[in-house]
């Protein structure tokens, strides 16, 4: 009887150090040479941090090969009764990770060596019972269990045997432990799901090993357990006299951070009362191994985001963020620290303000959490003040990052500017004379738009350059980490047949649309000032452009990709107005923030919702081909779409007159590839009459059974931490993307000062963008490839 106790320095160690654990066991058993199989008995976490990283072991571990899998066995050690999403219960959970991985490879596990409860009967005891007479003839037949897997609550819970479950009713503690294995009813308020059927202790206890893990927040139980234990086995005179150079427990620190357990001592007596932990009773009869996941003591991360109070923040860095912190991706001692101006957001004074008046709508909206995922994503949490015109304030942030850092030795610092860009230059300065970590590295994360023009681009990149150096800086561009957007590269790279189809040989037309159905609502005052063009063609669109016309980088390595890109973007010539249509929707200058702006310029704005531009890339690979972009808001659908349409065959060639094929990619909503092709439809006849377009279809959430797909910003600022820089933008893109745009926008807001197509809120744009999208040979096929054209059923 004692703690053999595992401490895990990250996340990727806990899951190797748990599956090397339970690989061990099973090889150790399965070494032995013995007949029977070896029974593994598993359990689940609640909450989505804990689940995933359950899912993440019980995946690694089916990809251990040096166990045999037709030799061994698995149950549950709990499950969820009533549950009515199947994806939540344990053995959903299971079988997407541990068996799924295991099937995938062959592995040769007989799915009748896996025991799991019947949810679907009628009721909990039904369940159990029938629970009970499965699990217990494989326990019986195989000389089981041989490793339980169990996790410890913060209310001391193991498995789904609750305190308050036994300590409500005396009699419920007898039947938890009861000399005969079996299963029980049980239940908790704790979670979301009360009913539980789950296995009673005298299952746990009669397994070979225990692999307990301490999560967050059961720190406090595992230590009240420890001292109970001791107390009774040892005395409290005994517990003080061997308390320095030996844990109670028995317990010695090994100088690799493992610790051994050297547990000697009398029989222990029955507990008089129930226990505060059924692991407590657990102890008295099992050798234990205590997995713990600790702190990296060495570095600190301090993720700082200025202009916390505002509107990006909380729509989408402080979701991304939390996102992260489920999906287990942020460092363990990251401190997360909102930073604002009282000045402008007098209503947040506190992290507790900042909490309730700014994250928790936001945080709340998200999927999949529990209490405690918040709880600890609190524990993150800090607020500060800071006046870019006062400096000394900045000094104040520095000293308060340092005290978070609890002295470690390194000091990590990320800048996340969601600040106006007019604040950029100051923030930057301040920061980096007053708030730069000089232990670790330090990164500046600044949004869009890098100014109105690439003269304000290159005067904004100049004054950052004062203060930074350009591997600090990130740029960010969400639409280069839409998950599509990065299959790009490895859809035309990784399939070097279908790359070579991306080609003028092949290729009539490209065209990337963007269509919102929204307005500008709320966003007015901000957007009259740019217009779509800046807003989302120069950089959005601009760089999944970029990324279907760029040649094959030298390696993955950031510097190689933008090397090519800004190769490709310097043969991109300038937008020539009459290639151009813009829009604006009917309503936008009845918006109030528009009228003011009338108002105050004496015109009607003249700013563009909607616009169509056609680009050409002087280069071998695309010499002739329109590139065609579109984007606008308050139109019919929301999506955004790269279209490549091939040639057409000769008109007298073998099938006659044919739609043209088409490869597209659907960016959002809902990720797909398809490509729409020709093929002989079912038939006894081989006529031309018999071909039909159709389509080749990959749906990526089917595919690849995806429950969901990570937010861009999620994946950029793990990125960052990562410090991988491949998908920000380089200074010399930027520059490149302005020198295209530039000239038409001069053009359209100075020289012409051209007024834009009204259009109908909800529909399809002005017909002259149609009619533009026409003379660049574009041709559109109905879904039975029957050609059509706006003019005949425009809407
Ligand atoms: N995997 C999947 O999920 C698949 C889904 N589909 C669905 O089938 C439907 C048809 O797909 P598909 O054939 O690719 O696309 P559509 O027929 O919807 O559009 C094809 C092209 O025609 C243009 N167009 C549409 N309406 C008009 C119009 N009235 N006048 C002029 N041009 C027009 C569009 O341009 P513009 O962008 O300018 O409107 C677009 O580029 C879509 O809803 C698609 O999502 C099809 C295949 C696979
Ligand atoms: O950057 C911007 O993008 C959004 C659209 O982003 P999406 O990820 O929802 O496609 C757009 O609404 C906004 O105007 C623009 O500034």
């Amino acid at each position: 009887m004692g703690i053999e106790r595992i401490l895990a320095s990250s996340e990727r160690d806990f899951v190797a150090k748990s599956v090397d654990y339970i690989e061990e066991c099973i090889a150790k058993h399965q070494s032995q040479g013995r007949s029977t199989n070896f029974v593994l008995g598993l359990s689940a976490s609640n909450g989505r941090v804990r689940r995933a990283r359950q899912a993440d072991v019980w995946s690694t571990l089916a990809g251990r090969t040096s166990i045999d899998w037709s030799r061994v066995c698995v149950f549950l050690v709990d499950e969820r009764y009533g549950w009515h999403c199947e994806e939540e219960s344990n053995s959903f959970l299971i079988r997407d990770t541990l068996i799924k991985n295991l099937n995938r490879r062959s592995a040769g596990f007989p799915e009748s060596n896996l025991i799991l409860p019947s949810t679907g009967l009628d009721s909990a005891l039904a369940c159990a019972e029938d629970y009970q007479s499965r699990l217990c003839d494989m326990l019986e037949k195989e000389h089981g269990p041989h490793l339980v897997t169990i996790g410890l609550g913060s209310d001391g819970h193991i498995a789904s045997v609750f305190p308050e479950w036994y300590k409500a009713v005396p009699e419920r503690w007898s039947t938890a432990t009861q000399k005969t294995r079996g299963v029980l009813v049980t239940e908790t308020s704790e979670f979301e799901v009360r009913t539980r059927i789950c296995v009673n202790l005298r299952v746990i206890r009669e397994a070979s090993n225990i692999l307990v893990t301490l999560q967050e927040g059961s720190e406090e139980a595992w230590t009240n357990v420890k001292r109970s234990f001791d107390e009774e086995r040892f005395g409290e005179k005994r517990f003080a006299k061997r308390a320095k150079v030996v844990e109670p427990t028995g317990v010695v620190v090994s100088t690799d951070g493992f610790l051994m357990v050297h547990a000697k001592g009398r029989k222990p007596k029955p507990a008089p009362k129930p226990p505060d932990s059924p692991l407590h009773y657990v102890l008295r009869y099992s050798n234990i191994s205590a997995m713990q996941l600790s702190l990296d003591k060495e570095t600190h991360y301090s993720f700082v985001v200025m202009g916390a109070a505002g509107d990006l923040a909380k729509k989408k860095t402080f979701p991304s963020l939390f996102q992260l912190h489920l999906g287990r991706l942020l460092p363990g001692s990251m401190k997360i620290i909102g930073v604002d101006d009282p000045k402008f957001h007098t209503d947040v004074t506190s992290v507790s303000d900042f909490w309730e008046k700014r994250l928790r709508e936001y945080l709340e909206k998200q999927k999949g959490w529990v209490n405690e995922d918040v709880e600890s994503f609190k524990q993150r949490l800090h607020f500060v003040h800071v006046q870019l015109d006062q400096p000394e304030t900045m000094s104040a942030l520095d000293r308060r990052l340092q005290e978070l850092a609890e002295g470690r030795a390194k000091e990590h610092r990320v800048f996340y500017l969601a600040l106006p860009p007019f604040l950029f230059a100051q923030a930057v300065e301040h920061l980096r004379e007053r708030c730069w970590s000089k232990t670790g590295w330090n990164r500046v994360v600044v949004e869009k738009p890098f100014g109105k023009n690439g003269a304000e681009a290159a005067a904004l990149s100049n004054s950052l350059k004062k203060y930074l150096d350009e591997k600090e800086i990130f740029r960010m561009d969400h639409y280069l980490a839409k998950t599509l957007v990065l299959n790009l590269l490895t859809l035309r790279f990784a399939n070097r047949e279908l790359g070579h189809l991306f080609h003028c040989h092949h290729v009539a037309n490209v065209r990337i649309t963007f269509k919102e159905a929204i307005g500008v609502q709320g966003r007015a005052g901000y957007f009259d000032g740019y217009g779509i063009i800046r807003d989302i063609m120069q950089n959005h669109l601009m760089q999944v452009l970029t990324l279907v016309a760029m040649e094959a980088p030298a390696t993955l390595e950031a510097e190689d990709v933008r090397d090519e890109k800004v190769k490709v973007l310097k043969q991109i010539r300038p937008i020539a107005p009459r290639d151009c249509v813009i829009g604006q929707y009917d309503g936008y200058q009845a918006d109030p923030d528009i009228q003011k702006i009338n108002l105050k310029q004496g015109y009607a704005s003249r700013c563009p919702t909607f616009a169509v531009a056609v680009l050409y890339l002087d280069n071998e690979r695309w010499s002739g081909v329109p590139f065609i972009m579109k984007a606008g808001k308050g139109l019919e659908v929301h999506q955004t779409i790269v279209r490549i349409q091939f040639k057409k065959a000769p008109p007298s060639s073998l099938f006659g007159e044919q739609p043209q094929n088409e490869l597209v990619i659907r960016i959002q909503p809902n990720e797909a590839i398809y490509y729409k092709m020709l093929a002989k439809m079912p038939g006894l006849t081989q006529q031309a009459r018999d071909v039909e377009q159709t389509v080749l279809d990959l749906d990526l959430k089917k595919r690849f059974e995806l429950r969901r797909t990570p937010e861009a910003y999620e994946k950029l600022i793990h990125d960052v931490i990562q410090g991988e820089s491949h998908n920000f933008v380089r200074r010399d893109e930027l520059e490149q993307a302005w020198r295209i745009f530039d000239p038409l926008l001069t053009t359209l807001e100075k020289e012409e000062k051209r007024e834009p197509e009204r259009y109908t809120l909800g529909s399809r744009g002005p017909l002259k963008a149609d009619m533009l999208i026409d003379r660049m040979g574009f041709r559109r096929y109905t879904v039975t490839g029957v050609p059509g054209f706006a003019e005949d059923d425009f809407d």
